[in-house]
């Protein structure tokens, strides 16, 4: 007899699984579960949960949210998040199975996810779509000439006055950028949670607000023989503007008594851009937004294409089977149309792979020269790596 149920949650049920969740993420008695950060994602969401009889020892959520793709359109995407098995029944499927009822043919189209650990998803048909750029860099320091910037535009405003003009912001940013995610009351109240294990000895939440932009941060007060050394990490910077940009950024850079800044960008952020001489700012790239394609001939005409294509493609997916199999896709004037096809492969990949590819971060040609992509008619890889391209790199500014 199956030892194991899995099921849909209520909301009631989610909170009662909280402490389970709370220690899977290893932060045992903290107020920061579930009931604290993410009451307000109950509802709109699909709560789902692992049972050993009455016990309640896995869990899974899958927000309903919208995501922008290239071209501009709002698609909705189920942002799966909360994935927690209780340690002592780990290693004996209950993932497998949550991530069955996470991922229904019926369901959105395209699913998104942060990942705990990188080895963790791949396996359910993931992809890396987009990364971040971890930035360290000395305050103080000059922009490129050429380069001016209005710090005196900038003012640190209250949270309570703050949260409406930086929504307002974001969501003319969100519709353009591609990779960000709309947001919902819920998912902002769990964006900007501030207790103390997260604050971890540093400033709550600040908001430095532009007309144009906003940074939300953190200070830390360091101090050593040498006088202050103190950090401030960037929480979310979002500009509208160019303008908007170099100001906010003047602005955290000559904070005073303020040595270090950490900040996690853009693949392709200005900010580097900005500098005389880059290698004063140290960047590293990290996995960031993981997607996968549950329906292909659904989600693939969702974005739009950069050049014309025509190609077939052959596709594994041993956990969406549905989506196994050759594929014709054609696409003009950006538009792209998906038909189930027996005809001969131009090229092969695996699910995971065009789920990388989707938001057009990753090149397909790239994962074929790793061995990801197979070409069988020469000059299909590239075709359709070009195709798939977005004009900048997608960025998702949101771990949830
Ligand atoms: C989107 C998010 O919420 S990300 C957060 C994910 N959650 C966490 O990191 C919290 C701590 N970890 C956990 O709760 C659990 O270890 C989970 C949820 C990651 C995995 O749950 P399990 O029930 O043990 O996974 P399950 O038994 O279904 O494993 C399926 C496969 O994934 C592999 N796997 C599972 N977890 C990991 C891991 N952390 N690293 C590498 N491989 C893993 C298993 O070995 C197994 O491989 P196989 O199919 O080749 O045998």
């Amino acid at each position: 007899m199956d030892t194991y149920t899995v099921r849909e949650l209520t909301s009631e049920e989610m909170v009662a699984a909280s402490p389970m969740v709370a220690r899977a993420f290893l932060v045992d008695g903290s107020e920061d579960d579930i009931t604290a950060r993410g009451a307000g994602l109950l509802a709109g969401s699909v709560n789902l949960g692992a049972f050993a009889q009455e016990q309640q020892v896995g869990t899974a959520q899958v927000q309903a949210r919208s995501l922008c793709v290239p071209g501009g359109a709002s698609v909705p995407v189920g942002a799966v998040t909360a994935v927690a098995v209780a340690s002592d029944h780990r290693r004996r499927g209950l993932l497998t199975r949550l991530m069955r009822a996470a991922l229904p043919r019926s369901g959105p189209a395209v699913s998104a996810l942060w990942a705990s650990e990188a080895a963790i998803y791949g396996r359910f048909g993931y992809g890396v779509a987009t990364e971040l750029t971890r930035y360290t860099l000395p305050t103080r320091i000059a922009f490129r000439p050429g380069i001016t910037a209005d710090s005196s535009l900038v003012r640190e405003l209250p949270r309570d006055e703050a949260i409406p003009v930086i929504r307002a912001l974001y969501e003319r940013y969100a519709e353009h950028r591609v990779g960000a995610l709309t947001r919902t009351d819920g998912n902002w109240d769990h964006h900007l949670f501030d207790s103390t294990r997260v604050q971890a000895g540093r400033s709550p939440l600040r908001f430095a607000v532009h007309p144009e932009g906003y940074a939300t941060y953190r200070a830390k007060p360091v101090w050593n023989d040498t006088g202050p050394q103190g950090q401030l990490d960037v929480h979310e910077f979002i500009a509208t503007t160019p303008q908007a940009t170099a100001d906010l950024w003047r602005y955290l850079l000559d904070i005073d008594l303020v040595r270090t800044i950490h900040y996690d960008g853009d693949p392709d952020d200005p900010l580097a851009l900005l500098l005389p001489d880059t290698r004063v700012a140290l960047r590293k790239r990290l996995p960031a937004l993981h997607i996968r394609l549950v329906d292909v001939a659904a989600a693939l005409p969702l974005r739009r294409y950069l050049t014309p294509i025509d190609v077939v493609v052959e596709l594994d997916d041993p956990f969406c089977p549905w989506n196994t199999g050759r594929w014709h896709l054609s696409a003009n004037s950006g538009q792209m149309t998906v038909a189930s096809t027996e005809a001969v492969p131009d090229l092969e990949l695996d699910i995971r792979d065009l789920g990388a590819a989707y938001l057009g971060g990753t090149r397909l040609s790239a994962l074929a020269a790793a061995g990801l992509v197979r070409e069988h008619t020469t000059g299909a890889t590239t075709a359709l790596s070009n195709a798939m391209l977005a004009d900048r790199e997608p960025s998702c500014r949101e771990v949830f």
